[in-house]
């Protein structure tokens, strides 16, 4: 029985959500281009979860769901108060808040499909609001209610900053949120099918998923990019700073990818996104610098940008707190999150694959007295 370490290469399930094929990423088949350049995050949203774009009733419907359902149970908000709001970081606010909102969730254990789409809804809805109340209530301000007559992300951004964002912040955070909904078997999505495989609810699956979002080999990379970018300050100073974190042998956020070789399709809409706010906010040193480092890790490792990259720079230069950055993704990652967590249901097997063992054998007992 040999290993695969980290399971590279190994095709654990089936599924029709998301596919990676040539290094090109389609959602159900919709290119994410086309879906980036055309769609609304509730779109795509409804896409994952139904395997088919919605007519403009539908469409509108599930708008007005998602809005209807944002608003958290005092409950949560009184408990996100309670935290020591100067360490707590909102990756472990948001973990400990979404377990919290299935103790407040009458369906929690409920199975059904229908009520597990519900919850599903609930879920979807709920994650931008914490993750803007936790963002206010730190800064000592005030949770926002959300607005049932604005889209997805323009309310998210009504919850973070307390007043209605611009055009083109809403358009940078939808075409975000689009980009980072799903992606095939990675990381935080294999830990909510391996999660909700037991059978266990919802609310565990996704709480589970976002523990695994938050490390720096997957979600957490993309506020540690913006670290780096500030540690390194100016464009002149990028590539000695990048020679001497790979001579340390440090891997450098926001580079590489386990499934993409030649560069990852999303990096590319950040990019542009990336240069356009940022030399529209009088920031373009960070398009700058972000530039020569993706040009030199190509030439020199071989390494082209993952998703993580370019979004550092253009939340930053939308004004968003760098522990925020995670979060976000989160809060566009749940879709995928849950479109996997109802199709592993439907056709469901416990997910229990198995270790080669390398330790010791046959060893002979000795009591602790004689040891
Ligand atoms: C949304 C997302 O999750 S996208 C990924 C976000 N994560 C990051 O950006 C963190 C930085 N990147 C990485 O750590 C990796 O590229 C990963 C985790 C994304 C993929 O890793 P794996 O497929 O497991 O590759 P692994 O870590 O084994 O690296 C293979 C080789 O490339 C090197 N390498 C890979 N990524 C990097 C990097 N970002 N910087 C420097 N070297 C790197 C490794 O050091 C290793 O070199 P070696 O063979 O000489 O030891
Ligand atoms: O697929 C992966 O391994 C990581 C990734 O890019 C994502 O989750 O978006």
């Amino acid at each position: 029985m040999a290993g695969t370490k980290g399971l590279e290469g190994i095709v654990a399930t089936e599924s029709s959500i998301s596919s990676i094929i040539d290094d090109q990423l389609t959602y159900v088949g919709y290119s994410i281009d086309d879906l980036a350049e055309n769609s609304s995050f509730e779109e795509v949203i409804f896409l994952l979860w139904n395997k088919r774009l919605p007519k403009l009733d539908e469409l509108q419907n599930f708008k007005k769901d998602l809005a209807n359902n944002m608003e958290l149970p005092k409950e949560v908000i009184d408990h996100l108060k309670s935290y020591d709001l100067n360490s707590v970081h909102p990756m472990a606010a948001l973990r400990t808040s979404v377990s919290m909102l299935g103790l407040y969730d009458e369906e929690a254990d409920e199975m059904e499909e229908e009520a597990n789409r519900r919850k599903a809804v609930r879920l979807q809805a709920k994650l931008p609001a914490v993750v803007a109340a936790f963002a206010r209530i730190r800064q000592g301000d005030k949770p926002v209610s959300p607005r049932k007559d604005l889209s997805f992300a323009a309310n998210f951004l009504y919850m973070l900053n307390g007043k209605e964002a611009e055009d083109i912040e809403v358009e940078a955070i939808n075409k975000a949120l689009i980009l980072h909904a799903d992606h095939e078997l990675n990381a935080s999505t294999f830990t909510a099918r391996v999660c909700v495989a037991t059978l266990s609810d919802i609310y565990s699956g996704i709480t589970s998923a976002i523990g695994a979002l938050k490390g720096p080999l997957h979600g957490g990379a993309n506020e540690r990019v913006m670290k780096m970018l500030t540690e390194i300050g100016e464009p002149e100073n990028a590539i000695d700073y990048i020679e001497q974190k790979l001579a340390n042998k440090e891997k450098i956020m926001g580079m590489g990818h386990r499934v993409y070789r030649q560069g990852d399709p999303r990096a590319k809409h950040l990019r542009k996104m990336s240069e356009h706010l940022t030399h529209l906010t009088g920031q373009s040193k960070w398009y700058d610098m972000s530039v020569k480092i993706e040009n030199y890790m190509k030439e020199e490792k071989g390494l082209p940008a993952n998703v993580d990259f370019y979004s550092a720079s253009v939340y930053h230069s939308l004004g968003i707190d760098h522990d925020l950055f995670t979060p976000i993704f989160a809060v566009s990652r749940v879709s995928g999150w849950l479109a996997h967590i109802l199709e592993q249901y439907e056709n469901n097997r416990l997910i229990r694959p198995r270790a080669e063992y390398v330790g010791p054998k046959k060893q002979v007992y000795v009591s602790v007295d004689n040891r």
